[in-house]
């Protein structure tokens, strides 16, 4: 029987990798891998990670989505939601008939012109409206984006591949900060809906700093529903299918999702950042995964995420 006082997810602290002893230091490599194969997600109490930045983003988004739906359409360009504004009701989980009760916008990588990514990288939308909405949210975007390596090169370690296996994967990646508002439940006459039906994240790992809110639970390996509880000041990190399909599903892409709040009237705002690697990088099995046998063939970063955004009609 799942007891949740029990089950956790478990807390590290990124000190301990950073400016640790040789000992915390593999102890959190260590645990960061259980914690992945156990759970799929752990909670991380960031070291010198500027939570002004969030702030700045929460203020800056939240403005955003308060605009008239005609302005924020402007934003909408429907490309699939690679970059600016995705209305309500449009995304829905790989197996869901339902929409998800939520709309968000997404700011991907920049790459200087000329860059051999300059042209499949769509351009940022950055919106007139909002004073300073570039420099705040690609300031985070970077910040996520440093402490991602950080946990990557925890998790080499730990898959006993080069230090910089990841810097090499995800070097100029096409991961995504997504901001996403979840309107209070009375803007909507949905029954089948809930906030972000359950589902994987597609990616490498996924950053969430702390949600405005309650509600994001993980369905652990026996098949419970587990509460994921953050603070501000913490950060949730959680495994994607691509990360599963590298490590053979030694380490799962785990399920999960937004439930719908008690109360009908609060909105909840969460900023996800999911680290993608560079579109040619080769998705192939880690040696020290193989086992007795790769599950699946390689597959380069580009042809599995256009095959998964068609699932989850963003594509
Ligand atoms: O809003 C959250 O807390 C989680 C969102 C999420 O899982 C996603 O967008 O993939
Ligand atoms: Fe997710």
């Amino acid at each position: 029987m799942n007891n949740p006082t029990i089950r956790k997810v478990p807390e590290l602290n990124l000190e301990d990798y950073l400016a640790g002893t040789e000992l915390e230091k593999q102890r959190f490599v260590d645990q960061f891998y259980a914690g992945l194969v156990d759970y799929g997600f752990i909670v991380l109490n960031p070291y010198q990670f500027d939570f002004n930045l969030v702030d700045d983003c929460y203020q800056v988004f939240k403005s955003f989505f308060k605009l008239p739906l005609a302005s924020k359409q402007r934003y909408n360009i429907h490309d699939g939601g690679k970059r600016g504004y995705v209305p309500r009701l449009q995304e829905h989980a790989k197996n869901s008939e339902n929409p998800d009760l939520k709309e968000f916008w997404h700011v991907g990588r920049e790459v200087p012109a000329g860059h051999h990514l300059a042209e499949e990288y769509p351009a940022n939308l950055w919106p007139e409206e909002i004073a300073d909405f570039k420099r705040k949210t690609y300031a985070l975007y970077e910040q996520l984006d440093q402490t991602a390596l950080v946990m990557f090169r925890s998790l080499a370690t730990a898959l006993d591949v080069p230090k910089d296996y990841f810097e090499k994967l995800t070097r100029d990646g096409n991961s995504i900060l997504r901001a996403i508002h979840y309107p209070p439940m009375t803007e909507f006459e949905l029954p089948g809906s809930v906030r972000a039906a359950a589902h994987e994240d597609i990616n490498l790992i996924t950053l969430l700093v702390g949600a405005t809110d309650s509600g994001l639970e993980l369905l652990d390996r026996d098949g419970q529903w587990l509460a994921v509880e953050s603070t501000p000041g913490q950060i949730v990190v959680d495994s994607g299918d691509m990360l599963s399909r590298i490590t053979n599903e030694v380490i799962p892409a785990t399920t999960h999702r937004v439930v719908n709040p008690s109360d009908d009237t609060s909105d909840r705002y969460s900023m996800p950042f999911f680290c993608h690697p560079h579109p040619d990088a080769v998705l192939s099995c880690i040696p020290s995964c193989h086992g007795t046998g790769a599950k699946y063939p390689d597959i380069t970063a580009r042809d599995f995420l256009n095959q998964r955004l068609r699932e989850i009609g963003l594509a």
